[in-house]
This record gives structure tokens, C-alpha cells and sequence, in this order.
């Protein structure tokens, strides 16, 4: 594993009424910005925070079905996070509201300080394209391109001018695929595949990379190199990744892990370990992957 660097921990900060509780320890108190007895307020977030939730919302059927309870949380830049939680519970909520996929019914979220419930469509569109990256459990990459081209896929989205096959074989070359760039994605391997999705999310330098289940659909070996580029990501080139995952073992690649049950965030585990995110997961009422 990649050695970790000191990183400020993401604080989710927890609203009267929660039950967030640090470190998964039982009878936690509330913790207001990761410190306990603190207050919430803006201006106590940490320096170099790039992604920003102030109680985002979510709910559905005119508030009939609340898929996310207001939730607060604050991930600094060089962060890796993991986001966890039962079947249910909003963590795809939580990540979709965050990346500007979906627009939360209630609160704000903030990429580089920037509101996106203040943008229009076309602005936040943008903003998608040149501040965050994805990662899905499916690779969604373009089968008739390769994988230079759909690497340099976000380039020209986003309007590059310039030559971008450049930039697309560094990317390609960081996840040690450099010599698989003219093949397509049917030539590749699934965990082949999944590293290209990596070298497509990070070429634009984004702000946040957001991966959904990333490892789901891959076996322990090939989601160990996956795991191993994302810590790489962050460690080296100070990339900031939130992720979900139903994996402890995933987990534990991270600096930390919060937990959604029931729509709320319930719990946080700094450099979690699987054995702690087990415990915490049986606490809340949801089982984890082995
Ligand atoms: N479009 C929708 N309409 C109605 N309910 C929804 C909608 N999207 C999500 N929900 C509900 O919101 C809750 C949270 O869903 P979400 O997909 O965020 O959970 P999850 O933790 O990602 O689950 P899983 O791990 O199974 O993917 C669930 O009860 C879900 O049924």
C-alpha cells in the first residue's frame, strides 16, 4: 500500500437530532466539524476544502420518501473518503447530489467554494466536465474508441484546442497502460477497462473524482491495482477522491470512512480498517461484503 500522507480528515458534522458519533465508537458524542463540543459555521470549515455539503437534501415523491436527511460534511484537498452504508441507506444519493448529477431538494454543495445550486444547467455541465471526475462500477467506456480516444474523451468535451493525445497517454502511461492505447476497450481486460475509466477521470485534473462502487464488478487482485491507482492519485498528485463502496477492504485504502444509514450520516472512521468498518457496519444495521 501506498504510504499516507498527513491529510486533514473530511468532517461530517452532525445536526440536532443526529447521532453521529466519531470513530464508530458507541455513545459518541455529536461532533460539530469533526471536533467534539465544536460549533458548525462556515467559516470553521478547513483550509483547502474542495467539496462542501451544507445540509443536503434529498427526497422524493414530494418529501414523501426522504432518500437523504440533511447531511453535512466537508472533504478536504488530498482527501480519499470513502462513503458507506446499507443497502439504501443514500450513499448514491449523497455522492450523485454531490457531483452535481442530481440536485439536491434542500442545502447547498459546494465544488472549490463554488454553490452549484446557483448554476444553470449549461454552467453546471461544465463544471462537471472540468472540476470532477468519474468512476462507475460499469466503466461506461465508448466501445468503438480507444482507449487514447475515450481517455481524451473529457478533453474535447470540455473544448480543448490542443493536441490531446498527449495529455491521454500520460494518463494512460500513470496506470501502466501506456502500450494499450490503440486497443479497444473489448481488446482489454475488465480491470484493464477499469484503469482506463481511471486515466479518463483524472485527465482533466479535476478538483474531485467521485467513484461509485469502482471495484464492485472486479476481482480481489485487479480491485487491489484500481484501489492502489486512486491511493496513488491522492498520495502523489494530491487528487481528492469520495467514494462508495460496500467493501471494507476498499475501505481501508481510504483516510476515512463515513457512514449513511437510513438516509443520515450515522458514523466516521478515521483510517478505517476492515475489522472497524465491520463493527460499525453490524452496529448500524447493515452487513459489509467479506
Ligand atoms: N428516484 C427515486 N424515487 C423514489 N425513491 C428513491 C429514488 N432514488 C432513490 N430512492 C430511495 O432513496 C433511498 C436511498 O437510495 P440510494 O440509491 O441513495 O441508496 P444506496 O445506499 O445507494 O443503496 P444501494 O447500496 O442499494 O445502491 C432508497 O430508499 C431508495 O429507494
Amino acid at each position: 500500500m501506498f504510504g499516507r500522507r498527513g491529510a486533514g480528515r473530511a468532517a461530517a458534522r452532525g445536526r440536532p437530532g443526529g447521532e453521529l458519533s466519531l470513530d464508530g465508537q458507541p455513545g459518541g458524542e455529536l461532533s460539530l466539524d469533526g471536533q467534539p463540543g465544536g460549533q458548525a459555521s462556515p467559516d470553521a470549515r478547513p483550509r483547502g476544502e474542495v467539496l462542501a455539503l451544507d445540509a443536503v437534501g434529498r427526497t422524493h415523491r414530494r418529501g414523501a420518501i426522504v432518500a437523504l436527511h440533511p447531511v453535512d460534511l466537508s472533504v478536504p484537498r488530498g482527501h480519499f473518503l470513502a462513503v458507506m452504508g446499507p443497502s439504501g441507506s443514500g450513499k448514491s444519493t449523497l455522492l450523485q447530489c454531490a457531483a452535481g448529477l442530481d440536485r439536491p431538494t434542500s442545502g447547498t454543495v459546494r465544488v472549490e467554494g463554488v454553490a452549484l445550486d446557483g448554476l444553470t444547467e449549461a454552467r453546471l455541465t461544465r463544471l462537471r466536465r472540468e472540476r470532477v471526475g468519474f468512476v462507475f462500477q460499469a466503466h461506461n467506456l465508448v466501445p468503438s474508441l480507444s482507449a487514447a480516444e475515450n481517455v481524451a474523451l473529457p478533453l474535447l468535451l470540455g473544448g480543448a484546442t490542443g493536441e490531446v493525445r498527449g495529455p491521454a497517454l500520460r494518463a494512460l502511461a500513470a496506470v501502466g497502460l501506456a502500450d494499450r492505447a490503440d486497443d479497444l476497450p473489448a481488446e482489454l481486460s475488465g480491470g484493464q477497462q477499469q484503469r482506463v475509466a481511471v486515466a479518463r477521470a483524472l485527465v482533466t485534473d479535476p478538483a474531485v473524482v467521485f467513484a461509485d462502487e469502482p471495484t464492485g464488478a472486479l476481482d480481489p487482485v485487479t480491485a487491489h491495482d484500481v484501489l492502489a491507482l486512486l491511493r496513488r492519485a491522492v498520495d502523489v498528485d494530491g487528487h481528492t477522491v469520495v467514494m462508495v463502496t460496500h467493501d471494507p477492504v476498499a475501505a481501508a485504502w481510504c483516510d476515512e470512512a463515513v457512514f449513511l444509514a437510513r438516509g443520515r450520516l450515522v458514523a466516521a472512521l478515521h483510517r478505517p480498517d476492515p475489522d472497524r468498518v465491520h463493527e460499525v457496519m453490524r452496529r448500524i444495521g447493515g452487513g459489509a461484503a467479506a
